[in-house]
């Protein structure tokens, strides 16, 4: 795995990845491109088989071995970690993590961040311990979905825009052990994709946001989930540790997200007070 200072792109062929939300809609149309580019095993983790979609992801390319295993998020550490060492002894070692679970709605906001927050933290840790080459890992790389809700909070829903710009602050944090980790992780901003993520969303008071509909006849289209996932796959090639990508409109832009704060330990005269 290429060094932080290094710019090396990633080379699918013959990766093993985990995808965990792999059958939804930006999900599973990500795994038919991961699968085009090459991926050696596909493992995906979600609530609930589906016959259809998995026969519309092992229908791309033979080579790849797809596998489900359920799996629900919320299940907490340890049962997350006792899966993955199953999926490690059956694939021999696990290259790439993609969290890819999410919810939306504000209405059980306890559950809206143990999907999105907590369940997406408990698996990246998980696989940042098996991954870790300070502690007889290969290293590897996690991926993890955030939301342009991370970069421009929505008043409709605070809540789900705290999930994710939680995520997107827990993966920057990760990225900086990469020299001696050897993980790279990177966050994915997606805009507004026309999926069922919005179905039946409730604003943080109650009301039924009833955003599709809002949304037809706007000037401003929605990305299709293939234009999303096309963009997620192209920034999973550029390798970037620590960046954070957005794929808004059919597009793919590196965001900087910039520091304020700089530790006093990393300061050129310790004494400067920030200005
Ligand atoms: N669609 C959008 O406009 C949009 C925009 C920004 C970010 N996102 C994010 O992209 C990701 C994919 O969303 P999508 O648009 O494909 O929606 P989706 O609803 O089609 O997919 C979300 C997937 O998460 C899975 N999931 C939900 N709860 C789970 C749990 N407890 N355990 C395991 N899996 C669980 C669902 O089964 C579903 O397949 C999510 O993290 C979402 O927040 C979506
Ligand atoms: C209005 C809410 C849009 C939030 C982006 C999807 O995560």
């Amino acid at each position: 795995m290429a060094s932080s200072t290094e710019e090396v792109n990633m080379d699918l062929n013959g990766k093993n990845i985990v995808y965990i939300g792999g059958f939804g809609g930006i999900g599973l149309e990500t795994c038919k491109e991961l699968v085009q580019n090459g991926v050696a095993n596909l493992m995906i983790l979600h609530k609930a088989w589906n016959e259809s979609a998995f026969k519309e992801l092992s229908s791309v390319d033979s080579r790849c071995v797809c596998k489900f295993t359920e799996f629900d998020i919320t299940c907490g550490l340890e049962k997350t970690r006792l899966l993955f060492k199953q999926i490690v002894e059956k694939l021999g070692s696990i290259d790439m993590l993609i969290n890819g679970a999410g919810i939306c709605t504000e209405k059980d906001f306890d559950n809206l961040i143990a999907v999105n927050f907590t369940g997406t933290v408990n698996a990246t840790l998980v696989a940042y311990d098996l991954m870790d080459k300070s502690r007889d890992g290969k290293g590897g790389v996690v991926v993890n979905i955030s939301s342009v809700a991370a970069l421009t909070p929505f008043p409709v829903l605070p809540i789900y825009s705290a999930t994710k710009g939680g995520i997107l602050n827990f993966t920057r944090a990760l990225a900086q052990l990469e020299p001696k980790s050897g993980i790279t992780l990177y966050s994915i901003c997606p805009g507004i994709t026309d999926t069922k993520h919005w179905d039946n969303v409730h604003h943080f008071q109650g009301r039924e946001l009833c955003f599709k509909e809002k949304m037809r006849g706007r000037p401003c289209p929605i990305q299709t989930a293939n234009q999303c996932a096309k963009n997620i796959v192209k920034a999973i090639e550029a390798h970037k540790n620590g960046a954070t990508w957005m794929c808004d409109v059919g597009q793919l832009k590196l965001v900087e997200v910039k520091n304020f704060w700089t530790p006093p330990h990393q300061r050129q005269d310790p004494e400067t007070e920030q200005s």
